[in-house]
């Protein structure tokens, strides 16, 4: 008999993008049906690279949030060359803002704004360790001549290697980890690095998206990998190891900037989260394995308390919708038209 219930402790997401404006009156109530927090990503234009625009940044996410809503948006700075000691030591006094994003320039959606050269952020990176502000990386490099496949590889050997090396305090994550090679470097690194693995590179691999035809929703970055590697991800996530947590990377792009001669990378999870990782674990024979990474180990990481109550999932199978709306537009969810198995109990 299959398990057609799951309580677990209330989950969080460690990575999301809301973006800004007129989405969040969908972005947001989408995210707090049962996440308690969220990590939310300063990838706005222009980013939030101030502790005060972080701030301003979070009350316009609070007023979104629907009537009664607790959803807490834990905010993060964005790293350039221009941020200051004093903006790290203002972010840590705020209280609000809870970690720092690294964006190699070039590598993602808006990250123009982003770091071409780490010693340039030495003294930030210093002043973070110091005060144990976790460094949040999209690990990737961006040299035209990098294959697209192994941008995350090449990072952790040129990039990160020497930063852990540099600054052997401070405390990382590794964002939405996408290779076997991700995985082992995480789980060897010392015990304040750790990971965050989406939905999407848990279900899906690179013939998802390119065999019999290609698809721009699967189209994200890091971009989805061969099948060996989806498979050393979701043995990671359910490990039950503390340093793989949830981070959906749900980012959701207007229908018509991804079906595009030249689509924007990014796919929309926030719609069935914690639905599609159950899928995964189930599949994997380890749903009881979800509470932890779903509930436990980011919270346990960034020094949080776990909340104290619970979402039950049920076995209830549903149709998604082909289109959320999204800012007087439209976005396409992952597993459009198809049915999920699980929901969460109202
Ligand atoms: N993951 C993505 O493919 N896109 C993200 C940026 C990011 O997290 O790299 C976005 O903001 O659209
Ligand atoms: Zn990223
Ligand atoms: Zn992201």
């Amino acid at each position: 008999m299959p398990q057609n219930t799951l309580t677990i402790t209330r989950p969080d997401d460690w990575h999301v993008h809301l973006r800004d404006g007129d989405a969040l009156v969908d972005t947001v109530p989408a995210m707090s049906r049962y996440f308690g927090r969220a990590i939310v990503m300063p990838n706005l234009l222009p980013p939030a690279v101030t502790p005060e625009q972080a701030g301003a940044y979070r009350e316009r996410i609070l007023a979104a949030r629907p009537t009664g809503s607790r959803f807490e948006p834990l905010m993060v700075l964005y790293l350039t060359e221009g941020t200051t000691v004093d903006d790290i030591r203002r972010a840590k006094a705020s209280g609000f803002v809870h970690a720092v994003k690294l964006y190699p320039a070039g590598a993602t959606t808006n990250s123009q704004s982003g770091v071409t050269d780490l010693s340039k952020v030495d003294a930030v990176l210093n002043e973070m360790a110091d005060c144990g502000m976790p460094l949040l990386i999209h690990g990737e490099v961006t040299h035209s001549e990098i294959d697209i496949f192994a941008r995350e590889k090449v990072f952790i050997d040129t990039v990160l290697t020497p930063l852990v090396a540099k600054h052997p305090t401070l405390r990382i994550v590794l964002e939405h980890i996408t290779t076997a090679d991700a995985v082992e470097f995480v789980r060897n690194a010392p015990e304040h690095i750790g990971a965050t693995i989406t939905a999407h590179h848990l279900l899906f691999n690179r013939n998802h998206m390119l065999a019999g035809g290609i698809r721009p929703h699967y189209y994200c970055l890091p971009i989805l990998k061969h099948s060996r590697h989806q498979a050393a991800l979701i043995q990671a996530a359910t490990s039950g190891n503390p340093k793989f947590f949830l981070g959906t990377d749900s980012a959701p792009h207007a229908i018509g900037a991804k079906e595009s001669a030249c689509g924007c990378a990014g796919a929309y999870t926030a719609h069935a989260a914690i639905e599609l990782y159950a899928e995964v674990f189930e599949a994997a024979n380890a749903l009881e394995m979800l509470e932890g990474f779903a509930s436990h180990f980011g919270a346990d990481f960034y020094d949080l308390p776990r909340h104290s109550d619970t979402i039950t999932l049920v076995r209830k199978p549903w149709s998604v919708p082909a289109s959320y709306p999204f800012g007087g537009q439209q976005v396409v969810p992952v597993r459009a038209n198809e049915q999920l198995d699980w929901q969460v109990q109202a």
